[in-house]
């Protein structure tokens, strides 16, 4: 079973129960490097989801030292990835990318190709077959407004609106593997590597307008490197979805964990949500925040301060 299709399988609500209290391997399988940062030690390779690399905290106490950070010391549940789990190595048997049309093997989707992430039930097996239901529905949308579908304006409306809607959520068609098209590059770097200001358009699940802003990702290469613009690409497997900016956040952290398995990821997503600024309490100068900090970054207060001070600066 690939990587892919095991990161797949968890819903968003697993995901994202499973990410709350995700931390990085624990002081006594890590090897410090550049700074405070830290590498896995372990050669371990192969496969695993994030629901298999759950293990419980270890019993023996950490070694105490002055850089023990606080974060470690914490009574709640943790998960702890077990091992340096990867994308497997390209043996030469296996395609980067997987053949198309691609298929579910979850049963009841088995002829589906697209929504990998199981995030919706649904039976059609394009997304394109969703179309005319969709376009059925925006007709009676607009019958419901007291429009008259029909007249010469509105009468492609409903096909317009429901392709439109598929385009915004088109990242339940995409894949993380499909994405990162091998580019995943083995590199001797571990100095940290930052891409900020990624445009981001969303969709808000609880009114179904937008959220847009910006994403800044961060995080500490363990000799992987990611290509760049596919940090970009992963913003648009999750944020061309029904999402809130919490749960995005998460899913780009995790994304890029999963991808190169680095000593610390950061994600900061700044929001601004139509929903509070064209209706509701109506603050158009309002932002959301949001960031998720893992391994390094949630541990090593320097760490995470190199990397607000990179996204911040100007
Ligand atoms: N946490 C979070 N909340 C969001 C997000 N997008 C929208 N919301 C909130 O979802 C909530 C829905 O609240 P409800 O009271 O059920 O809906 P409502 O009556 O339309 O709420 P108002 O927006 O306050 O008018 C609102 O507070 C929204 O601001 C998001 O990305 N994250
Ligand atoms: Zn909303």
């Amino acid at each position: 079973m690939s990587f892919t299709r095991q990161l797949s399988e968890m819903s968003a609500s697993e995901l994202n129960d499973a990410i709350d209290d995700t931390n990085f391997p624990q002081a006594h399988i890590l090897s410090r490097g550049r700074n405070n940062s830290v590498c896995s030690t372990s050669s371990t390779s192969g496969t695993s989801s994030l629901a298999d690399r759950v293990v419980s905290a270890p019993e023996e106490p950490l070694p105490a030292s002055s850089e023990e950070p606080a974060a470690t010391n914490s009574n709640r549940p943790r998960l702890i990835l077990k091992s340096s789990a990867s994308i497997p190595e390209n043996d030469g048997t296996q395609p980067l990318t997987p053949q198309t049309p691609r298929t579910s093997t979850t049963p009841g989707h088995e002829n589906c190709t697209f929504h990998h992430d199981l995030e919706l039930d649904h039976k059609p097996p394009t997304r394109e077959a969703l179309l005319p239901d969709m376009a059925r529905s925006y007709r009676l949308l607009l019958g419901g407004l007291g429009e008259n579908p029909d007249r010469q304006g509105l009468i492609k409306t409903p096909e317009r609106a429901a392709k439109a809607m598929l385009y915004f959520t088109k990242g339940y068609d995409q894949n993380l593997e499909d994405v990162l098209n091998g580019a995943v590059f083995d590199e001797d770097h571990d100095e940290m590597v930052v891409v900020k200001d990624i445009e981001m358009f969303s969709m808000c699940e609880h009114h179904l307008v937008p959220f847009y802003g910006k994403v800044s990702i961060g995080y500490l290469p363990c000799n992987k490197i990611l290509g760049l613009s596919k940090l970009a690409r992963i913003v648009e497997i999750f944020s061309r979805r029904l999402q809130v900016q919490e749960r995005l956040t998460k899913q780009i952290a995790v994304a890029v964990t999963q991808a190169v398995q680095p000593a610390g990821v950061a994600v900061v997503v700044e929001g601004v949500h139509m929903c509070m600024v064209m209706r509701g309490v109506q603050k158009i100068n309002s932002k959301t925040v949001t960031s998720t900090m893992l391994g390094v970054f949630r541990d090593d207060p320097k760490t995470r301060e190199e990397f607000l001070n990179l996204v911040n600066s100007k």
